[in-house]
């Protein structure tokens, strides 16, 4: 197989670097900032796997000559919960509203997930999804977490993996799903190119 000349992230999020350069690859990250405003009309599936593919795309078309030794790696979060898809929320009281929302049930998180691999001209999309259960939080209890500031870059206006821990009562599937990269799938898309995050053979 041809050796990837450039391992790309087209992110911005500090999580889903700091969790891809667990895995001691070379890659350099290019965030895509692509419109994520989400379409109401599609399916949670859709939007997801939709988006990541926009970023990811918009990537890949910037490397010129470098396309075909290149990978792209993109991923986009979402927090659906009674049939409302949450993005990222504006200001505070959309945070407000958000986790008023997700206060006391359970929501699902998808993360679509997209790698267009230059080598095989090959694009695989596809989505992970995780069901998690917050408390019951009153507005005082809100409020005190807004104040954090954590809420604001975060999809559903909440981080599992911060003072959001605090708040989550129960997980069930990928953890790193949740927290914007679904590393089990990601290798499983990566093994299909004929890549393993495992064996470092990327
Ligand atoms: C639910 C949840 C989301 N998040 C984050 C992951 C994502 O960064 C963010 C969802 O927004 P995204 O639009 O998926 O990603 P992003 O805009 O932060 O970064 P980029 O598009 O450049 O890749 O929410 C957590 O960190 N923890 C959580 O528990």
């Amino acid at each position: 197989m041809a050796k990837l000349k450039r391992i790309i992230l087209a992110s911005s999020s500090p999580r889903r670097i700091e969790l891809l350069k667990q895995f001691g690859i070379e890659f350099e990250t290019i965030p895509s900032n692509v419109d994520e405003s989400i379409d109401q009309s599609l399916s949670v599936e859709e939007n997801v796997m939709q988006l990541a593919k926009k970023k990811a795309q918009k990537i890949f078309e910037k490397l010129g000559e470098d396309k075909k030794c290149s990978l792209v790696i993109a991923a986009d979060t979402v927090v659906y919960v009674e049939e409302v898809i949450l993005g990222k929320p504006s200001n505070e009281d959309e945070a407000f509203w958000m986790l008023r929302k997700i206060s006391g049930k359970w929501h699902t998180v998808y993360t679509g997930v997209c790698i267009i691999d230059g080598p095989s001209e090959r694009i695989l999309v596809e989505y992970e999804k995780s069901n998690v259960y917050i408390k019951h939080m009153s507005d005082e209890e809100i409020l005190r977490y807004i104040s954090t500031k954590e809420p604001f870059d975060k999809a559903g206006a909440y981080a599992i993996q911060g003072f959001g821990s605090l708040i989550v009562e129960r997980i069930e599937g990928c953890f790193y799903n949740v927290v914007g990269l679904p590393l089990y799938k990601l290798n499983i898309m990566l093994q299909k190119l004929g890549y393993d995050l495992m064996k470092g053979e990327l």
